[in-house]
């Protein structure tokens, strides 16, 4: 007799449409969207600008709710994720609380969840660790740099140890060199708590980068136009390096293919190539 393993999906959206009403008509953000994330997978957004990535993720996050078709989280409605906690997410800013300490903005959902301060403080030193921002904890803000910021802002959506964590452009706003640091943190963050990763991004070299899947979006309405696999083995495994890679440049080129239908063109709108 062979065993049957079931395994819950991380997210499972199944033939969503998002309608907007808008002052000047109706806008169909998203058509006809099935995808599927398993656990601990990451997979990065991509697609020119107004083709409902983020509509998607917030759709995932519960910040807004599909017109038609549904959203799971682990095996339960999007909502009930939301209220269980079982996501962490992140945006371009890092949204911190600039009267709270390092380590008093990273024990937020800890304290709105009860935890007891014990546990606040173990929980808070071990992110603390995990983010590389050991000797920051009494910091403010203010006194960072943006990427410190969005360390801080990780560290926040992993207080809970979320196996999902949800980013929109989360490394948006930082400058070259500091975005290719975070991305390789951000690989060793999510092997090390083997959380899946659902990844808004304008670059494809950053998606390529980070996933293990790149899907590829078009706009009016926003569809999902291809998925693209990355054949660059497992994300755990990858470093700077890889960036200088034969293979690494191939996989840009699928991606930039599949943005473009099949065709090779110039850049997207939106779309950033470095
Ligand atoms: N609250 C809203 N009301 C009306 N229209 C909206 C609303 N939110 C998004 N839209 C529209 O839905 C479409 C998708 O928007 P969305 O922000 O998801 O795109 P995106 O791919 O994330 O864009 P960008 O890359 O520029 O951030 C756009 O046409 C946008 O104008």
């Amino acid at each position: 007799m062979t065993e049957s393993v079931i395994t819950t999906d991380a997210v499972t959206v199944t033939a969503v449409d998002k309608v907007f009403e808008a002052a000047a008509g109706q806008v169909v953000a998203l058509s006809g969207i099935d995808l599927v994330v398993e656990p601990g997978e990451f997979v990065s957004l991509i697609g020119p600008s107004g083709c409902g990535k983020s509509t998607l993720l917030r759709l995932i996050a519960d910040l807004d709710t599909p017109s038609s078709g549904s959203v799971e989280v682990f095996g339960t409605s999007a909502h009930q994720a939301r209220v269980d906690q079982k996501y962490g997410i992140a945006f371009q800013q890092a949204g911190l609380l600039p009267w709270r300490s390092v380590a008093a903005n990273i024990a937020l959902p800890l304290e709105l969840h009860g935890s007891s301060s014990v546990e606040t403080r173990e929980r808070v030193a071990e992110l603390i660790a995990l983010v590389g921002l050991d000797d920051f904890g009494d910091r403010y803000p203010d006194e960072l740099s943006g990427g410190m910021q969005q360390r801080v802002a990780i560290a926040r959506a992993l207080a809970k140890k979320p196996e999902l964590l949800l980013m929109d452009e989360p490394f948006g706003a930082l400058d070259e060199m500091t975005r290719e640091y975070m991305q390789t943190e951000l690989l060793r963050i999510s092997a090390e708590t083997g959380a899946a990763v659902v990844f808004v991004t304008h670059s494809i070299p950053e998606a390529v980068y980070l996933s293990d899947r790149v899907v590829v979006m078009s706009p009016r309405p926003g569809r999902i136009a291809a998925v693209v696999p990355m054949a660059l083995g497992s994300t755990a495994s990858r470093a700077d390096d890889l960036r200088e890679d034969g293979a690494f440049f191939e996989m840009i080129t699928a991606v930039r293919e599949a943005l473009h239908g099949g065709a090779p063109a110039s850049s997207a709108r939106g779309v950033e190539n470095r």
